[in-house]
């Protein structure tokens, strides 16, 4: 299927664009050395380049992640998810506040960088190279800007080529030349999505927190880490050309979420629509990030492509007809040692030159010997000698169909990133489903009476027992020493007066409990965010009150001296 224009179409992706493993050819490309631009601040050594974009060290690192991770959660299981005593100390809590901060800063500048690079890389699809202009920038990382310039891997050649013969390629002749502008692997995807692929080690350190905390890192916090680090291997080790987005969008929507766990870990308490856009933001990126990485496998566009074609037919064809002339001398134009030969020739000299060059094409040697420039001088040798060497060699522009893609290791990365982030999606519908819609709602008016009784009820509670285990010591004390005294009469009035008082208050106490417990507000939502632990807990405590009013009261039964015996 093809656009209006024919200059874009959609077919389904080739199969050797899944194969597997893909062509280790040809290697990632470090950016240029000493170029201290934003697009690569320093340089970055490319024996360390290349050592880390080994496929071992990212396979070996995710699987000894997901393997201690699940060693922590069992022990954290066992333990009754008691944080870990580092998680109390100062270091730690500085630790996790400078984390968070760093990484909010970093994916900042990252996602800025990157936003740079592809201001100055991708032409808007209205511009003069049209849609096909801005599918070249985005397909095709390397080589000079601009449509059909590009410099890629042509697998079946086992080389790096330029549909536009005058892209020159680096001094070794093998890679495209590092020093080119204007497209996004020099503009800086090489430089920032390489630190941004190591970020992704780093961020491991978010299990590490919450594993301290006591708690469990969950499927989605283990799968996220461990497949992430493998996506951006895999698009910066073959240079997937939807990695920018990983490297653009998921930096940005990191400065936000690191700056939302910065807030929570100084214990600023984030409204929850916010934390429920920043997840929505997540999965947006996610669907959004699944759809335009699939869209590369089916895309192909029109690129000019340099055509070398013979003189002598298109002389002929000059000598014949005025509009296959026009065209010879686009061709001439157009090429290489014709610009240097008009640039060499003034516009008589030039129009003379024509004459000459149509003559020979018409097989007249002799005339065209003896045309003459504007200053009735015969053409100099060197513009004749130059104007043979056109007739070998000529090229003009044709527009050729190219797909996207052109290296199994480009369509492996993509794959890999659609394969990681549909269960990710996934997981995070599913975050966002308990978290957002099945948590209980924020609490009615209702509500927050009860939980005010609540605490207002465990107060009273705790009040209560003290002053009962106070009475009971005092009752027992003074019950001791009348015994002691044996003055045989215990002051039972007032004791039994002390003793009813207590118990009345302890029972109702115990009734705002049971209302509490009756409201599954406090209870459900119990284990996330400051107030809802706090509800939790003060659940807890009650509780504790019952079972402690309950024992008490049942001691009281045995041992008050007033209580008449049962029958
Ligand atoms: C709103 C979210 C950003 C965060 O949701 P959470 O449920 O994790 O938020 P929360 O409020 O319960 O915070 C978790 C607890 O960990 C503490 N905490 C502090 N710093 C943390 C850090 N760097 N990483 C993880 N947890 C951290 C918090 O203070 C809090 O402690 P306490 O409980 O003591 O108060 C959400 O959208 C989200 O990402 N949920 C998935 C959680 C997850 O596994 N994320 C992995 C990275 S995903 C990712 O990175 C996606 C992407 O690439 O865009």
């Amino acid at each position: 299927m093809a656009d209006a224009s024919g200059q874009v179409a959609f077919s389904f992706p080739p199969s050797w664009l899944f194969q597997f493993p893909p062509d280790p050819s040809p290697p990632s490309l470090p950016p240029a050395a000493n170029q201290h631009s934003i697009s690569a601040p320093f340089g970055i050594n490319p024996t360390l380049y290349h050592a880390v974009l080994q496929p071992a060290v990212p396979i070996t690192f995710a699987i000894g992640y997901v393997t201690c991770v699940k060693i922590a959660n069992s022990f954290n299981r066992k333990r009754g998810n008691k944080p870990w005593s580092i998680s109390k100390t100062n270091a730690f809590y500085y630790f996790v506040v400078l984390h968070n901060i760093g990484l909010a800063l970093y994916s900042a500048v990252t996602c800025a960088a990157m936003a740079r690079a592809l201001y100055v890389s991708v032409p808007s699809p209205f511009g003069s190279a049209g849609l096909p202009g801005t599918l070249d920038s985005l397909c095709k990382l390397h080589g000079p800007r601009g449509l059909g310039d590009a410099v890629y891997y042509d697998t079946a050649a086992g080389s790096w080529i330029s549909k536009n013969r005058l892209v020159h390629l680096a001094a070794n002749n093998l890679t495209p030349d590092p020093t080119d502008v204007g497209r996004i692997w020099n503009e800086g995807l090489a430089f920032w999505g390489w630190f941004f692929y190591l970020s992704k080690f780093y961020e491991v350190f978010d299990t590490i927190i919450i594993l301290a905390k006591g708690k469990r890192s969950s499927t989605l916090q283990t799968y996220h880490h461990a497949g992430a680090m493998m996506c951006m291997w895999a698009g910066m080790r073959y240079r997937g050309p939807p990695i920018w987005m990983f490297a653009l969008v998921n930096a940005g929507i990191h400065t936000i979420m690191y700056t939302y766990y910065t807030l929570s870990a100084v214990g600023i308490r984030v409204p929850k629509a916010v934390k429920q856009l920043i997840t929505t933001a997540q999965i947006m990126q996610f669907l959004v990030g699944i759809t335009f990485a699939g869209a590369h496998f089916f895309v192909s566009y029109a690129v000019p492509v340099s055509v070398p074609y013979s003189v002598a037919s298109a002389a002929a064809g000059a000598a014949s007809s005025a509009s296959s002339a026009a065209s010879v001398v686009r061709g001439l134009v157009n090429s290489q040692s014709a610009s240097s030969l008009a640039a060499s020739a003034t516009g008589g000299e030039t129009v003379a030159w024509l004459k000459k060059f149509a003559l020979r094409a018409a097989n007249f040697e002799g005339p065209a010997q003896n045309v003459q420039n504007h200053a009735e001088s015969k053409l100099g040798t060197e513009i004749v000698g130059a104007a043979h060497k056109l007739e070998q060699v000529r090229y003009r522009d044709e527009h050729q169909m190219i797909h996207c893609l052109e290296t199994s290791g480009e369509g492996f990365a993509i794959w890999l990133n659609v394969v990681y982030l549909a269960p990710l999606t996934f997981l995070f519908a599913r975050f966002f489903v308990k978290s957002y819609i099945l948590a209980p709602p924020p609490k009615t008016a209702r509500q927050r009476r009860v939980s005010d009784s609540a605490m207002s009820a465990a107060r009273k509670t705790s009040d209560a027992i003290e002053k009962f285990g106070r009475s009971i010591e005092d009752t027992i004390g003074s019950f001791g020493e009348q015994t002691r005294d044996n003055v045989g009469v215990l002051d039972s009035r007032d004791a039994k007066r002390k003793v009813r008082v207590l118990i009345q208050e302890t029972a109702t106490t115990h009734d705002a409990g049971e209302a509490i417990e009756d409201d599954d507000v406090s209870s459900k939502a119990g284990r996330k965010g400051g107030a809802t632990t706090y509800a939790g807990a003060v659940k807890e405590d009650l509780k504790s009150a019952k079972r402690a009013n309950g024992s008490t009261s049942r001691d009281i039964d045995q041992t008050d001296p007033l209580q008449k015996p049962n029958k």
